[in-house]
């Protein structure tokens, strides 16, 4: 991968919490324009890995250098936090639109349409009026992903954007993240789903901490590797 393909290089990075070592020399380079697919068992550090993207867990030792000055947008997790907080779905997604205008700003109009669009892409527009409070897990799961989608980043990180989704929804986001891939999004994307991982463009596979394969999905997929990290023997 040469640097003008390269969005994003960690070199030897690790991470703790506290005295825990969760990223231990993590090296690896995720292509610009394309969807990277980060996966591993549980604790395997896939979270703390774009949590050292986004900037919220700073690396003990390495570094994370991102080549496209863009925003980044980070979709963690489904939270408790979001479930209480008293917004409709609507002022979510605007909040997008906040890393462009900054709070209570005037919308202009490219933002209200930006807003509109993303949330005609995750089909949420006919519940734009709900409480986030109100919604089910897979629609407020939706609402952060339009969230994420409306800020317009260059370095769209989602955490288990799909996890618990039905299948038209699961469809809808994978089409949502397709759109924003022709856009120019470099997107990164943990997944325990390994369809989803097998469809995308590049993938790296952690397991404890470690960085154990990087490359295109059918070299880094394979029976013997994802037995290896996720600790299955294997019976043939
Ligand atoms: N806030 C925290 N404080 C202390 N340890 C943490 C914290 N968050 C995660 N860890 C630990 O860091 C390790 C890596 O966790 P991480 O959430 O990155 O794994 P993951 O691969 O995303 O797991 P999962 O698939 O379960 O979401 C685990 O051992 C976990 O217990």
């Amino acid at each position: 991968m040469n640097s003008d393909t390269t969005a994003l290089t960690l070199d030897g990075v690790h991470a703790h919490y506290g005295h825990r070592e969760v990223l231990c020399g993590v090296t690896a380079e995720v292509p610009h324009g394309r969807l990277t697919a980060v996966v591993g068992a549980n604790g395997a550090g896939k979270s703390s890995l774009l949590n050292v993207v986004a900037g919220v867990l700073p690396p003990t030792a390495g570094s994370c250098t991102r080549r496209d000055p863009r925003r980044v947008a980070y979709v963690t997790q489904q939270s408790e936090v979001s479930s209480s907080l008293p917004v409709t779905v609507r002022a979510t997604v605007t909040m997008g639109r906040w890393a462009h205008r900054g709070p209570w700003r005037r919308l202009s109009a490219m933002d209200r349409e930006v807003v509109e669009e993303c949330m005609a892409r995750l089909d949420i527009t006919s519940i734009a009026h709900r409480m986030l409070g109100t919604l089910s897990g897979g629609q407020r799961q939706r609402a952060l992903v339009a969230q994420g989608l409306a800020q317009q980043a260059g370095l769209l990180l989602l955490d288990e954007p799909s996890a618990g989704l039905d299948l038209h929804a699961r469809a809808m986001i994978d089409e949502a993240l397709r759109t924003a891939l022709a856009e120019g999004t470099t997107i990164l994307r943990v997944t325990h789903d390994l369809a989803v991982a097998r469809r995308a463009d590049h993938c790296l596979l952690l397991r404890d901490g470690h960085l154990v394969a990087a490359g295109p999905p059918s070299s880094v997929l394979t029976s013997g590797q994802v037995a290896e990290a996720w600790g299955i023997p294997l019976t043939d």
